[in-house]
């Protein structure tokens, strides 16, 4: 029997703006068609206000399995939600054979090529073993009529114009031998679906390390206003790179504040300073050229700030700024901030999350390293982490790991039994700002009865808050403890508390965010957020062998258990500063490694924005 209707076929054009003939879930349908979809049959597409859905005309034999008689429709994609969708294309007209279209069809008009016009929504869906996964999915519709293809292609794209998020030119970074030198292609696995989405990208693919710090701090601002953000692909320490160009010059913020008896030089003529908050917000601004590690591996050369553009520089490129966006396509070693902002070490899910305009805000720790020698002319010298810096263990295995970058990821493994082996503790004394019991699940405490300790053990671990997309605690508004950019001022500062932490160290680590990893899918810290506004100091006292060998493996298994152990302290705080008597080891500030004697720290909440909605539930 001849069936009717079959619009990419026989029958006249029925795509038609949606009119009362529909049925009850076509009411809010912007457009309804019969159209053919690819691999799939015969289906009415409706684009409803928030996407598209589709129902199969009739099943396709195929696609029917049975078992005791009953027949069972396998269960085939049927809708995708606009904001999921990232891009619309037709596709020239090609010639389908008629044995590849459904059955029906066939009936009608048997023996012939007819002439299709196709166009494919490109989008993506969740994995279902991964949800933090995003996996690319594409639907290809067709018709006879060219006409009713464009309109359908014109209406998606006018609406995925209202998705006002979505950037629409980037600059990016490549590193070709970040991590098992996968840089340049990882690129080109993710560069169709910016092209596809229509995001112009200008591309730079490194050549030295420095290169994206010097080209982040030398843009003028007329340039980076051109772009809706910046993305590295690359790892941790890549990112860190270029996250520092941008903020050097840029963000304009009083140094952290320090406990009283903290007596730094802030000028190279070796006088001790009370630092002044208004040459200090000078100063930020216009670093000297002599700004540079003390200490850099033969292949991280030290990056230099070059100020020629610095008056063009300050009042035209707001920092905070909630639409000039960072993005991350992972191709480093750990990727431990991809891993937190998207739950996934996946490049075609950064891409997605990239292209689809996804925002979440992202902590960054401010670094000072204070007067190295009386004759230093390179301080103050400031940096800034999105993830970690330590001290100790953490300084020494990067140290380390960097004789053995040709091991790839596997250094990090060699390097960190190696220096777990030389098990060596440094003198020093940390200062952090005390932000109340009520505010933190600090151990500062240390004094209590155990019996009491048990007790809150148990607590404190139901009160854990895993981060994730929405996350309460990053979408709560910043309390004074929260250190935030536009409240930084000292006397905010006044009421709290400055507590001390002296002896011999293991390690002296402070977090930004969780720090996961494949290791410790929990990440370092399991309750820091992207963006609480705090530092998560883990202070791990000298101790013997086997205990620190316990704790590392509580850290990697629980994202720390910092109850367990009377040698390990867990604080968190808006700022810390640091002395130590000699520079026995070396800070690693994200990948970046430097000797400090002196040092403080603070953290500004949610200072920059990632491409990125947090990892998935
Ligand atoms: N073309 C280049 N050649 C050598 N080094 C580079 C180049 N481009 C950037 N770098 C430097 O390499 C360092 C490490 O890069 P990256 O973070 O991408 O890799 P990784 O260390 O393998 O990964 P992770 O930081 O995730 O552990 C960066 O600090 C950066 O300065």
């Amino acid at each position: 029997m001849e069936r009717e209707g079959n619009d990419y076929d026989l029958g006249g054009d029925k795509s038609l703006p949606v009119s009362s003939s529909l049925d009850d879930n076509d009411k809010n349908s912007i457009l309804n068609s019969t159209l053919l979809l690819d691999h799939v049959g015969e289906v009415t597409l409706t684009f409803h206000s928030n996407g598209l859905s589709w129902k199969l005309m009739e099943p396709l034999e195929n696609d029917v399995s049975s078992c005791l008689g009953i027949k069972y429709v396998s269960k085939i994609v049927t809708e995708i939600k606009l904001s999921d969708i990232y891009a619309v294309e037709l596709i020239d007209n090609r010639l389908t054979h008629i044995s590849n279209l459904p059955r029906t069809t066939e009936r009608t008009c048997s023996g012939h090529d007819i002439k299709m016009y196709y166009f494919t929504v490109h989008g993506f869906i969740r994995s279902k073993n991964q949800p933090s996964q995003w996996i690319l999915a594409e639907y290809t519709f067709g018709h006879k009529h060219l006409q009713t293809c464009q309109m359908w292609v014109n209406q998606l794209n006018e609406s995925l114009k209202l998705e006002i998020e979505r950037p629409k030119n980037l600059l990016v970074f490549v590193h070709p031998r970040s991590g098992k030198s996968n840089g340049c292609r990882n690129w080109e696995a993710v560069a169709p679906i910016f092209s596809r989405a229509k995001v112009e990208t200008k591309v730079i693919v490194t050549e030295r390390a420095g290169q994206a710090f010097d080209m982040m701090s030398n843009i003028t601002n007329k340039e980076l206003n051109s772009y809706d953000g910046v993305i590295a692909v690359g790892g941790d320490g890549f990112f860190n790179e270029i996250l520092n160009g941008f903020l050097s010059p840029r963000l304009k913020a009083p140094y952290p504040p320090t406990p009283p008896d903290f007596v730094h030089s802030a000028k190279d003529n070796g006088d001790s300073l009370v630092v002044d908050e208004n040459e200090i917000l000078e100063e930020t601004s216009s670093q000297s050229e002599d700004q540079f590690p003390l200490i850099s591996s033969p292949n991280q050369r030290a990056p230099k700030i070059s100020n020629s553009n610095s008056e063009d520089k300050a009042p035209e490129f707001p920092v905070p700024n909630e639409w000039f966006r960072f993005g991350i396509i992972p191709a480093g070693s750990t990727d431990a901030i991809v891993i937190c902002t998207t739950g996934t070490r996946d490049p075609i899910t950064s891409a997605l999350h990239i292209v689809l305009g996804k925002k979440v805000h992202l902590d960054i720790a401010q670094v000072v390293r204070w007067k190295t020698t009386p004759r230093s002319e390179v301080e103050p010298f400031v940096r800034y982490a999105a993830s970690f810096s330590g001290y100790g263990f953490y300084g020494d295995v990067i140290t380390e790991s960097e004789k053995y970058r040709w091991m790839g990821p596997k250094r990090y493994d060699y390097a960190g039994t190696m220096v777990f082996l030389k098990h060596r503790s440094y003198e020093a004394e940390i200062s952090y700002l005390d932000v109340g019991l009520e505010e933190t699940n600090s151990t500062s405490k240390r004094n209590r009865e155990s019996s009491l300790l048990q007790s809150l053990k148990a607590q404190r671990r139901a009160e854990r808050c895993i981060c994730r997309i929405n996350c309460k605690v990053c979408n709560e508004k910043p309390n004074n403890a929260a250190t935030e950019i536009c409240s930084l001022t000292p006397h905010l500062y006044s009421e709290k508390r400055w507590v001390k932490s002296k002896g011999r160290f293991l390690s002296v680590g402070a977090a930004v965010i969780s720090c996961r990893n494949e290791k410790a899918p929990d990440g370092l810290v399991a309750d820091a957020h992207l963006s609480d506004g705090f530092l998560h100091l883990i202070l791990i006292k000298d101790c013997t062998h086997a205990s620190y060998l316990w704790h590392l493996t509580q850290f990697t298994r629980r994202g720390g258990s910092p109850l367990n152990f009377k040698f390990v302290e867990h604080h968190k705080t808006p700022a810390f500063s640091f002395t130590s008597s000699g520079n026995e080891s070396v800070w690693n500030v994200d990948g970046e490694m430097f000797q400090a004697h002196q040092l403080s720290a603070q953290v500004f909440r949610g200072l920059v924005c990632m491409f990125a909605t947090g990892p998935a539930v």
